[in-house]
């Protein structure tokens, strides 16, 4: 009887296979359709999880139903043949995976020990055990895509997605589908409406929600020449908005797009843990045939339970994605689920000063002209030769000459921007250099006593310092304050509560006032004049001296130094997500969610590790009672859907809290 239940399953396999094949050509024209029908934007590897998603519950409720049939049997023997089917039904997915390992991959791996499982309990008459394992596989299928799925719709959720807009001609008002907006259109918004663009503000003052995008629950009163994101909500008022950019390129699209290619990433200890089962499937294989003589068919078939890999998958997905949405609500978006894991073992963390451990924005606190110029010809040089500059520095000095009625708007060409160095541009058919004294130097242009005296004297209380020159000589400095985020020295004690043993500032700026600000922030190293490759050394450096180093700062200046470091953190906020190299972006640009990070990081290693050991635990118990007791198939595979019932219930728990926490955020944000 029970070789007959063999014989139906292999049966019933290859008969599915041969109508596979036959129907092939088929299925690939429908493919090949519907590629050409897919205008929707969405990846084509999100769809391909989607439908995955989809078959995979089908399968799980065949498992179900093979479950319920086989515990039926024992009460009603009737439901024997029934039962037997529906399991061998539910095993085809099992032996597909089976024979694409073995035969396509020509790897042993954990796919064949389930095979063998299934096909073994089914040859010694018990379908249950067949039934429970080929219900794991399922569900532990299930619990991985759902995760990543649910990663993916993360941003979706709730998001408010207008359809209809209304864009300005002029002053009359046109419904427009959002579709078909362009840059430059301008767009009414008020009260209750979300905001459909990115864009800034021509007109008219509004309060909105932006919690979606950056965490922040407070509403954030916005007027003219104030940005404005897709994906954010008008709370109150009303205003006019000038599109910058409109559907796929939004910093919502973009931040979405990230998800959908981060949640695929393992982490290393789930990787380590696949490697490990893949590892030790032919040895169990080995031994399970080899103790067969000695306890027994049934406790050798029992004992290949002992390589709960499905569980663990399931687990460590849970694990990951559960962490990595309840951050996204805080306004911490992690790209690759591997920067958090790394974080969570760093002991070393480099900050680059400006708009990191100080204020995005810095402030012209003096001009001294040291030449032949006035002040005001100066700074509005300088602004000039910025203008077109993002570089905090850059911004500072435009803003500064906006103020001063005395200086009127210059224009610039040519210009040039070295990074670390500072610019040069020809303005008035004279060229003028704006940079620190590497840039004069490498330009050959002297710095006299004047111009270093009025460096030193801004230097000693740690402000930059940019001198300005034209083609012979320095005509001025400017010296420059960055204000401290009022939250860095309460991060910096936290991390070294933490056990980050070296906390250092690294600047491209001089020594004086870099090493001025470590001092205000409590920092006892701090290393200056560093070019960007020269940050990209010294993380190496550190690396080869055992450190795991993590590197917090823009993460587009400083990309070189973030990708050679083990975790890199970008307070850049969203504005520039494609070219950002950081692992981890705190969206709403300020480093107060830092410590929140860290604590969620070492959490879900600690909940890794707990995956590991549980699932270790199980396998030395289940082969223990195997050897020692005969425990045998049927036993063993329920005590398996025991454990992992508990151990999946376990995973899911924290996620309960952390939904509720963000729903009573989403109520006080509005
Ligand atoms: N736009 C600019 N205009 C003038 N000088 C500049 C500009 N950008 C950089 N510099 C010069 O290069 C130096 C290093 O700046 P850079 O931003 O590359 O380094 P950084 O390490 O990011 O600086 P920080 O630590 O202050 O953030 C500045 O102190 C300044 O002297
Ligand atoms: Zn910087």
């Amino acid at each position: 009887m029970a070789l007959v239940q063999v014989g139906l399953a292999l049966g019933t396999y290859a008969g599915q296979r041969v109508a596979e094949r036959s129907q092939r050509p088929r299925r690939l024209r429908r493919l090949l359709r519907g590629r050409g029908w897919d205008r929707s934007g969405r990846q084509p590897d999100a769809e391909a999880d989607a439908q995955a998603l989809t078959r995979r519950r089908a399968d799980l409720h065949v498992g179900n139903w093979a479950l319920a049939l086989c515990v039926g049997s024992y009460a009603l023997p009737v439901l024997t043949p029934a039962a037997v089917a529906v399991t061998i039904y539910s095993m085809l997915p099992l032996l597909r995976a089976g024979e694409r390992s073995l035969v396509r991959e020509g790897r042993v791996g954990d796919d064949a020990v389930n095979v063998v499982v299934c096909v073994g309990a089914l040859g010694l008459g018990q379908p249950l055990a067949a039934a429970v394992q080929c219900w794991i596989y399922h569900a532990a299928d299930v619990a991985v895509l759902g995760s990543r799925e649910r990663a993916r719709r993360l941003l979706d959720a709730g998001l408010p997605a207008p359809t209809r807009v209304r864009v300005l001609h002029g002053d009359t008002e046109v419904p427009t589908a959002v579709d078909g907006l362009r840059p430059g259109d301008l767009v009414a918004l008020a009260t209750g409406e979300p905001v459909p663009v990115d864009g800034r503000i021509e007109c008219g003052s509004i309060s909105v929600d932006q919690q979606r995008l950056t965490g922040e629950s407070v509403p954030r009163p916005l007027g003219p020449g104030d940005p404005v994101y897709a994906g954010t909500l008008v709370l109150h008022g009303e205003a006019r908005v000038r599109v910058a950019v409109a559907g796929r390129d939004t910093r919502l699209a973009r931040v979405q797009r990230i998800l959908r290619e981060g949640a695929g990433h393992h982490t290393r200890l789930q990787l380590q843990a696949e490697a490990i089962a893949d590892a030790t499937a032919l040895p169990l294989l080995g031994a399970s045939a080899l103790v067969w003589p000695v306890i027994g068919p049934s406790a050798a078939l029992a004992i290949l339970f002992s390589a709960p890999i499905n569980a663990v998958r399931a687990a460590g997905a849970l694990a990951v994605s559960n962490q990595q949405s309840a951050l996204l609500r805080e306004g911490v978006l992690v790209k690759d689920g591997r920067a958090l894991e790394a974080l969570a073992q760093v002991d070393t963390v480099l900050f680059d000063k400006t708009g990191t451990l100080t204020a995005d924005a810095l402030q012209v606190s003096e001009v001294i002209a040291t030449g032949d110029w006035v002040p005001a010809r100066v700074l509005a040089a300088a602004a000039a030769a910025e203008a077109r500059l993002t570089h905090p520095l850059a911004q500072a000095l435009v803003a500064a000459a906006a103020q001063r009625a005395d200086c009127p708007p210059v224009q610039a060409t040519a210009t040039d921007f070295r990074v670390g160095f500072g610019v040069s541009a020809v303005i008035d058919g004279e060229r003028v250099l704006v940079g620190g004294r590497r840039h004069l130097h490498a330009a050959g242009i002297p710095i006299d006593q004047r111009a270093q005296r009025a460096l030193a004297a801004a230097e000693v209380q740690g402000e930059t310092a940019l001198l300005v020159a034209d083609a012979a000589a320095v005509q001025g400095v400017i010296s420059l304050r960055a204000c401290e985020r009022p939250e860095s020295v309460g991060i910096l004690h936290f991390l070294q509560d933490q056990g980050v043993a070296q906390l250092a500032l690294v600047s491209g700026d001089a020594e004086q006032p870099t090493r001025v600000q470590a001092q205000a922030l409590g920092l006892t190293e701090a290393y200056s004049n560093v070019l960007p490759e020269g940050k990209a050394d010294l993380v190496r450096r550190l690396q080869a001296a055992g450190r795991r180093v993590c590197f917090i700062g823009d993460g587009v200046n400083d990309a070189l130094a973030m990708r050679q470091a083990d975790c890199a953190i970008s307070l850049h906020g969203a504005a520039d997500l494609a070219t950002d190299t950081a692992g981890i972006l705190l969206l709403d640009g300020g480093l107060r969610r830092l410590p929140r990070v860290v604590v969620t990081a070492r959490a879900q290693q600690a909940q890794l590790r707990r995956v590991l050991t549980y699932w270790g635990g199980y396998a030395v118990v289940n082969t223990a009672l195997n050897l020692g007791l005969r425990l045998g198939v049927l036993p063993s595979s329920l005590l398996f859907g025991a454990v992992f019932g508990v151990g999946l219930l376990a995973t899911r728990a924290p996620r309960l809290g952390s939904a509720h926490q963000s729903r009573d955020g989403a109520h006080h944000g509005g």
